[in-house]
């Protein structure tokens, strides 16, 4: 199913305190990040990611891992405030609307970075200060050869379990079940610290964007079913 297009924000509206841009460097090339071209002006991601670095205070720090268009950020965080969200989306311009729709909705604990999640877990948050991290609905790579790319793998699966705090917890929702599968049989293997998943349930909807995610409300209005589970660190 094709993605809806987005609207980019208007450029009066001022995202600076909302989104990070992280480029990895790319060999020969210049230190400047180029390739974000004129909108450089984004500071760039603090070389250790916690809330006092992301927002300077030393609430639980929640991180979602693909955010598309921020729905998620922008209704947990309303409704959690005393924890802090952070999106990390690889696509600019959905990195740049899901920040718009922090901004829009006067957020100061939710924020996004521009960018690939994977090393940013890996390297920049420091083991176990996590309250949680959030992967809903990531690419399925349906293709055998391509599930490498899958944005949920070993590699990612034990930096998610290095970044949490005992107790801290993992949400993988997803609508395609070989995705769901072979997660489940993978973190059994690799990371028995999560220990079985618990099944989380849907929840009741009162208007349109009152779903998980973009992702979670087209699959329910496309009666698709939708595999969540939720894992809490030992
Ligand atoms: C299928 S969309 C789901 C978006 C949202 N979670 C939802 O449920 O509506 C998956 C998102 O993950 C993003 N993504 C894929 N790989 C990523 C990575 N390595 N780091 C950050 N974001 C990534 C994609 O750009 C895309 O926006």
């Amino acid at each position: 199913m094709p993605r809806s297009p987005i609207r980019a924000p208007k450029p009066t509206l001022d995202l600076t305190d909302h989104l990070f841009v992280f480029r990895q460097p790319i060999p020969g090339e210049l230190a400047s990040g180029s390739d974000t071209g004129s909108e450089i002006p984004f500071p760039p991601v603090p070389e250790t990611i916690r809330s006092e670095t992301v927002f300077d205070n030393d609430r639980p720090l929640e991180i979602e891992v693909g955010s598309g268009k921020g729905l998620f950020l922008t209704n947990e965080s309303g409704r959690n405030p005393e924890h802090n969200f952070l999106g990390i989306e690889i696509i600019h311009k959905y990195a740049k609307h899901s920040a718009a729709r922090l901004v829009k909705a006067g957020r100061s604990n939710a924020k996004m970075i521009s960018g690939n999640a994977e090393p940013l877990l890996a390297d920049r948050v420091p083991a176990g200060s996590l309250e949680a991290v959030h992967v809903y609905f990531p690419d399925p790579w349906w293709k055998k050869r391509h599930r490498k790319r899958r944005v949920v793998n070993e590699g990612s699966v034990q930096s998610f379990l290095a970044a949490l705090r005992p107790g801290g917890r993992f949400h993988f929702w997803t609508d395609v079940l070989d995705y769901f599968e072979a997660t489940i049989e993978m973190i059994a293997e690799i990371a028995p610290e999560f220990g079985v998943p618990i099944p989380e349930e849907k929840a009741p909807s009162s208007h349109d964007l009152d779903y998980r995610t973009h992702f979670e409300r087209r699959s329910r209005q496309n009666q698709i079913p939708v595999y969540r589970v939720r894992y809490e660190k030992k």
